[in-house]
């Protein structure tokens, strides 16, 4: 069986990522999933990017009592911005033998033809796709590498939530208490 890889921010780590995380762990024939924290996304801007550590402790707070789920730091020791195609050429070397698979939004998948060697990705990686409200994939149906899931949405952003936080609202159950004590602790986004 495969581990499932879902590359993010994680600036914070949210109940959507979450949902996510514990569908295609629970629900997809995967073995497991690793939730890959980004320091830098090559198609995002660098400004308002909280610190990976703290976005990398935050992802661990909300997993600590997940059976399948776990977080990785792998992409901290490599170049940035954080190219995907070489994350898992890294990985493939450092675990031979491991199966891996990619976990993607529809959103994701809809611009993914400008991702760095995307060809190659799909070569060699099965994508396992969850739903996102207005993102057209029609142009990848039934295509050998993509499969399309049937994972429960929750549509709330990172964006989201530090806008609300900066707001002084309240995002209880919106990212987990312990990560919400993290961020209060550490008067992020504010
Ligand atoms: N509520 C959600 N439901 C489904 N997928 C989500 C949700 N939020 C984020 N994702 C997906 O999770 C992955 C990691 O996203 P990321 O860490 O950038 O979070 P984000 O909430 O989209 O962040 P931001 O709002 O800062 O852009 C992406 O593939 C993104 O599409
Ligand atoms: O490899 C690429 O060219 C590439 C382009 C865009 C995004 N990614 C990765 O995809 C992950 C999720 O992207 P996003 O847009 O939801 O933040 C993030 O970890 C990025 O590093 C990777």
């Amino acid at each position: 069986m495969k581990t499932g890889l879902f590359f993010g921010s994680f600036n914070p780590i949210h109940t959507g990522h979450l949902i996510i995380a514990s569908y295609m762990a629970g629900f997809t024939g995967l073995k497991e999933v690793w939730l890959v924290v980004s320091p830098h996304n090559p198609l995002k801007n660098k400004n308002g990017l909280s610190d990976m550590y703290d976005r990398l402790e935050m992802a661990k707070l909300a997993t600590e009592n997940a059976d399948r789920i776990k977080v990785s730091d792998i992409e901290f020791s490599l170049p940035q911005p954080s190219y995907t195609v070489d994350t898992l050429a890294h990985l493939q070397e450092k675990y031979p033998g491991k199966e891996f698979a990619l976990i993607m939004g529809a959103d994701n998948l809809a611009s993914f033809k400008k991702w760095k060697n995307y060809e190659v990705i799909l070569k060699n990686y099965e994508l396992y796709v969850y739903p996102r409200p207005g993102a057209d994939i029609s142009e990848w149906a039934g295509h050998p590498s993509i499969k399309i899931t049937e994972t429960p949405q929750m549509d709330i952003s990172s964006t989201f939530i530090r806008k609300a936080i900066a707001e002084g609202k309240n995002v209880q159950y919106f990212v987990p208490d312990k990560v919400l004590s993290f961020i209060e602790s550490k008067n992020m986004y504010h």
